[in-house]
């Protein structure tokens, strides 16, 4: 059994998710019982052929956390919890692959599936931690924690892609024209319906910028929505942000995640089927695509219009948000191009080269739900 795994299912599979027995198993008997080794054990496990592997490390002994070591073929991260002290642990892994399959069907990227994978059985392993089923050694655990309705909702930090509804990108210049700070314009577009916010500032001091990047994700912060910012790594970082947008001449995504982690956001800036299928590899969580129409805020910006960006969308397992040129008068043109993974619309100077930032914002919120609703 194990040599058949080992031959024939490893060099066909996208991710194998041992845990550390199943992991020794595999590798003739080897050693694991610190990180380190978990680390040894995935490197090894992947040169057998799978694309991805998962080393579960909740039978790890002497851990107050419960850590899984993800590795890519390139880069290690290491996914850390805190342990749930339970015997109700039967079918943890079963529910963690399968929730991982359905993740990767809904389009997420390999490391975006896993985390939500992992914090659902977290959640669930919290959730019925105490339930008292059977006499055996160990019990089962409550998949269906979700539909219980006096579960308070907690927001989980992890990215949800129809957060890229009614995306605001802001711009310095615009800002000052209408005499208003970043932070009142972040503000503004929040409480009028904007689902998640970049920064995107290209002529501010790195200072100027890192303190209004504070205040924003303080902003952000109290009200549940995603702060991204524009290019700079550095910024994001210094802030705590909840990740970065990057283009095609930027820092490439698989640098960003080494730096980031495995818990930010990293959105990537795609024109083709190609670059949109590299942005997957290297662990993006969405992509961003035009210019769909021609823009003044962008200069030299290619427009590869509605045709491009379904191209961009077909070719890609990533939720995708539109961008360039984008407004009221034509976002409903944008999302009947109907693909399931157009998750939203960015705009700048549908919001900020206006007057009244909050006025916009709801406008073209209402617009998009009606839009969407339609659909
Ligand atoms: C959501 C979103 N999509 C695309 C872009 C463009 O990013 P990039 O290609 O890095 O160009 P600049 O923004 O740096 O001019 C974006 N910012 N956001
Ligand atoms: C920042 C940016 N990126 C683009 C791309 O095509 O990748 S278009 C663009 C500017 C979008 O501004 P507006 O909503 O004012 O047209």
């Amino acid at each position: 059994m194990v040599s058949y795994c080992r031959e024939r299912l490893l060099p066909i599979a996208d991710i194998i998710t041992p845990n550390v027995k199943e992991a020794s198993a595999l590798l003739g008997g080897a050693q694991i019982k610190t990180v380190a080794e978990m680390r040894s054990a995935a490197k090894l496990l992947h040169e057998m052929g799978p694309r991805f592997v998962l080393v579960k490390g909740g039978d790890l002994p002497n851990s107050s956390e419960s850590v899984d070591v993800f590795f890519d073929g390139k880069e290690f991260h290491e996914l850390r919890s805190p342990r749930i002290a339970t015997r109700n642990t039967h079918g943890t892994g079963c529910t963690l692959a399968s929730c991982i399959a359905a993740e990767l069907a809904k389009g997420s990227s390999m490391l975006s599936a896993v985390k939500v994978a992992k914090r659902f059985v977290d959640n669930a392993l919290d959730y019925s931690k105490n339930m008292v089923i059977g006499t055996g050694r160990q019990g089962p655990f409550d998949h269906f924690f979700c539909l219980n309705k006096n579960l308070q909702s907690s927001r989980c930090s992890i990215f949800n892609p129809d957060d890229l509804f009614l995306y605001a990108v802001t711009d310095s210049r615009m800002n000052k024209k209408w005499n208003r700070s970043i932070v009142d314009a972040v503000k503004a577009a929040i409480e009028g319906g904007a689902t998640i916010i970049q920064l995107r500032e290209k002529e501010a001091e790195t200072r100027e910028f890192l303190e209004e990047a504070k205040s924003c994700v303080g902003i952000c912060r109290s009200h549940g929505v995603c702060l991204l910012i524009n290019d700079r790594i550095d910024i994001a970082l210094a802030c705590d942000a909840d990740g970065v947008h990057v283009g095609q001449s930027d820092m490439p995504v698989d640098q960003v995640r080494s730096l980031l982690g495995p818990d930010k956001i990293i959105g990537v800036s795609c024109k083709t089927p190609e670059q949109a299928h590299q942005a997957w590899k290297d662990g993006a969580d969405y992509i961003g695509s035009g210019g769909v129409f021609p823009t003044n805020t962008k200069a030299n910006n290619r427009t590869i219009g509605l045709d491009g960006l379904e191209t961009v969308c077909k070719a890609s397992k990533l939720p995708v948000v539109a961008i360039g040129g984008i407004g009221i008068s034509n976002a409903e043109s944008v999302m009947q191009i109907n693909a399931p993974n157009l998750k939203g619309v960015a705009v700048v100077s549908a919001l900020f080269d206006q007057e009244c930032v909050f006025t916009q914002a709801k406008k073209l919120h209402k617009t998009l739900k009606e839009t969407t609703r339609e659909m």
